[in-house]
């Protein structure tokens, strides 16, 4: 229960009755090409702009009065409470009994009465005069993180997002996966004397961060290293953990960041090496604006609530089960994987926030390619598949390179693709014919900078508060990664002893032939 907040079910709502109503009456059979033919304000009506990020969502398959009435369901399921509940510093992880606050730590100094304000910009100034100084470092090249998950997707994506913005002459690796190869590689290209490792762990537990941390450290020994204390560094809540393991220097974080929210806490320091004190805190002003406009712009102009009621009605009305993301713009190629967790770690749930079933369904699929290269793949199907996929087209007006005549083809190309689904091509049927009337949502940032990134990253995570809300699930636990972690510990001794009593066949058989 959201401390005394009790919420209906969104399908037990009028506005959900409403919703089915309409969808299946006035607005079955809603054409796109139709509804701008109509409706000569469609773009305008259809379109946000917000800080830092302008969205056309005119071709989608929506209308006015759907519009509406998914303002009326967020009203009914008390979408502003829970928000400002969230701002608040109240519990609204209320399975883990924690608040949720990774926005305190884009709030400007001063501008908070949180008790935790001031920790927050302590630790920031301590991580952004180690980045600082790491910079000014000549003797280090690399900067190898070692994190998984939240520890490892928002500081990858963040890194090569803003390669434009990043010092020359140092390489940054980002190594996750248990898999040795991963690390192995990596390592390949190090010299002890001239890296920096950093052990990004929420927890300081998890299984491949610490897995690949004992063998970073082994390999910085038996190399020639020195000095293990200047050489790793620790991002983590868990300072004690970090400490046995023999690592100094800690930044820490409080629990009430969630991991996929993490990439604007300590977790963020290989984002401020890269970009440089000055810019982090351009990330952070960012996401800060964006932070404002979902607290306070009114339900129908506040583009994280307006992403959050279509991606409602996109899941729960019109059956869709997925989102395909199209980033063109090449050093957004880790976005995708990004909005994967955000979405589908928080929203993938079965159960309310109280534990009892749903009758919805909750997360869609994510997925995608930087354009254009998915057209010359996968877009086949988003043109002529039988499934109907909303595709997320994000252009960047300036380009960060002189080549002439690439930007334009980049962009006619992200316009042509929005144009073609939703135009389509009649032929005489066969396989010739476009059907057209396919959906998708198109983003504007003016520049690929520090202050739109984090803008644009924060729009996603209130967009997936605001469709979470209205599913009523804690969107801030993830107790569904918990059961295979236990299961592969069982495993693992069974790989060198090969016991299989007690496993079901095929596991046992995958066993035997894997041994
Ligand atoms: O940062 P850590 O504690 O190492 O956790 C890393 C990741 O692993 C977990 O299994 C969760 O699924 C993620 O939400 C988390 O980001």
């Amino acid at each position: 229960m959201i401390t005394g907040l009790s919420r209906p079910h969104c399908d037990h709502t009028q506005a959900w009755q409403l919703l089915r109503q309409h969808r299946d009456g006035q607005f079955a059979g809603f054409d796109l090409r139709r509804a701008f033919q109509h409706e000569p304000a469609r773009f305008e009506t259809h379109s946000q702009q917000a800080p830092h990020v302008f969205a056309d969502l005119s071709k989608n398959l929506v209308d006015e009065h759907a519009r509406s009435l998914l303002l009326e369901l967020a009203r009914e399921c008390m979408l502003e409470r829970h928000r400002d509940l969230m701002f608040a510093g109240a519990p609204v992880n209320n399975t883990e009994g924690r608040a949720v606050k990774h926005w305190l730590l884009r709030v400007p100094r001063g501008a908070s009465a949180d008790p935790d304000a001031a920790e927050v910009h302590e630790t920031l100034d301590a991580m952004l005069d180690c980045a600082a100084s790491v910079r000014a470092d000549e003797a280090i090249t690399d900067v190898v993180n070692i994190g998984i998950g939240g520890s490892d997707l928002g500081p990858q994506m963040a890194v090569a997002a803003l390669e434009a913005f990043a010092i020359p002459g140092k390489r940054f690796h980002f190594v996750s996966n248990v898999d040795g190869h991963e690390l192995a590689a990596v390592l390949r290209t190090l010299r002890p004397a001239s890296t920096l490792f950093l052990i990004a762990s929420k927890t300081f537990t998890t299984l491949e961060t610490m897995t690949n941390a004992r063998s970073a450290r082994a390999w910085f020994e038996a190399e020639g290293g020195r000095d293990v204390a200047r050489h790793f560094v620790a991002l983590t809540t868990n300072t004690q953990a970090a400490a046995e393991f023999g690592i100094r220097t800690t930044f820490g974080f409080r629990d009430w960041v969630g991991g996929r929210y993490s990439m604007w806490s300590s977790i963020g320091l290989p984002i401020a090496i890269a970009i440089g004190p000055e810019n982090f805190r351009a990330l952070l002003a960012g996401a800060h604006a964006m932070d404002r406009h979902f607290a306070t712009a009114p339900l129908a102009a506040n583009l994280p609530v307006r992403l959050g009621l279509l991606d409602i009605w996109n899941r729960n009305f019109l059956g869709q089960p997925s989102r395909s993301i199209a980033p063109y713009h090449s050093a957004l190629r880790r976005l995708p994987a990004y909005l994967q967790q955000l979405e589908m770690e928080s929203n993938g749930k079965r159960v309310d926030a109280q534990g009892r079933p749903l009758s919805v369904q909750t997360s869609p699929v994510l997925w995608g390619e930087p354009g254009t290269n998915g057209q010359h793949a996968y877009f086949q199907m988003l043109h002529q598949g039988t499934d109907t996929v909303p595709v997320e087209f994000i252009a960047v007006r300036q380009a960060a390179h002189g080549l002439p005549g690439h930007h334009a083809q980049l962009l006619a190309n992200a316009l042509a693709q929005a144009q073609a689904l939703m135009q389509g091509r009649p032929d005489a049927g066969g396989h010739r014919d476009f059907p057209g009337n396919r959906p998708s949502s198109f983003f504007i940032l003016d520049r690929l900078d520090p202050a739109s990134l984090g803008a644009f990253i924060a729009m996603q995570e209130h967009r997936v508060f605001t469709s979470g809300s209205i599913w009523g699930i804690d969107s801030f636990d993830q107790w569904g990664v918990e059961l295979g972690k236990v299961l592969a510990q069982d495993i693992v001794p069974r790989l060198a002893t090969g016991e299989v009593q007690g496993l079901d066949a095929s596991t046992a058989g995958l066993l035997a032939r894997l041994r």
